[in-house]
């Protein structure tokens, strides 16, 4: 039988690599690691990578073993999903791996400026109809500017037409350079990615919704520290996830 939320949450507080500090509780207990994750954590000079949203945080866990060289952070709020990588990471000793329990409203909060190089968005939900509650709004990315290196890399990974083509249209208003855009990601390749042993894992929701035929979308844009960033303004149509029982379905049938 699998482990009760309870028994995962106090376990978690066990854990070296967990690091617990939701809304609820940040104003009263220091988070001394900020701008400090390297020398204090993970005692190297790499590079820092979030996932932001992990779930059960297999996606970091799968690049921490790609990786090895390189830090990376699941963050979510949700810690009994959390708990299943951050379990994993320990038992297969994957020290560049760590995992921070917090709502990403709050995230420059644990990390000083240019302290992280790359954000990976997976799967967030779409968030249809509050867009300053989408993880790739003009609203987040202001705060990922506060700790992002000037033009720091975001990947974005998503079944989510909604929220592909949001962040793309997005994306052109604001200039932001892109590398790689593709909306197929493993029928339809780009080149520049068609060799990176990034194709080879997938999280959870992506394997999710592979199997029910949605093809996974992918977008790899930088994120420069100048400009004013601005929300796009067309009409973009629904996903309808009815049927998968992600969200009920709208009346609505489009959204900016
Ligand atoms: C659809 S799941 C995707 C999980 C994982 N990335 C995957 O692909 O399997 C979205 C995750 O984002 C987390 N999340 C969404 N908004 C959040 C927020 N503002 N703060 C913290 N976590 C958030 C949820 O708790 C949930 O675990």
């Amino acid at each position: 039988m699998g482990k009760g939320k309870l028994a995962k949450f106090a376990e978690m507080k066990t854990m070296k690599n967990v690091f617990e500090y939701p809304f609820s509780v940040v104003d009263n207990v220091p988070f001394t690691m900020k701008g400090h994750w390297r020398e204090q954590y993970f005692n190297n000079d790499n590079p820092i990578v979030l996932e932001l949203g992990c779930g059960k945080g297999e996606y970091t866990v799968g690049l921490g073993r790609l990786f090895p060289n390189v830090n990376f952070i699941g963050v979510d709020i949700k810690g009994a999903r959390m708990w299943t990588g951050a379990k994993q990471a320990l038992e297969e000793g994957l020290d560049n791996v760590a995992f921070l329990r917090t709502n990403i409203e709050i995230i420059d909060r644990f990390f000083d400026p240019d302290e992280v190089q790359e954000i990976w968005l997976t799967f967030s939900d779409p968030q249809m109809k509050n867009p300053r509650k989408r993880l790739s709004s003009t609203y987040f990315l202001e705060r990922y500017r506060h700790f992002l290196v000037d033009g720091g890399i975001m990947h974005l990974k998503t079944d989510s037409n909604f929220l592909f083509t949001y962040t793309r249209l997005m994306v052109e208003k604001n200039q932001l350079p892109v590398e790689v855009c593709t909306e197929d990601l493993y029928h339809d390749t780009p080149a520049a990615i068609v060799d990176s042993p990034i194709l080879s894992i997938q999280t959870y929701y992506e394997s999710m919704w592979m199997a029910r035929g949605l093809n996974i979308r992918y977008m790899r844009f930088h994120l420069p520290h100048e400009g004013q960033l601005q929300e796009p303004e067309e009409e973009i149509e629904l996903d309808d996830y009815r049927s998968y029982h992600r969200t009920k379905r709208s009346s609505l049938k489009t959204a900016k």
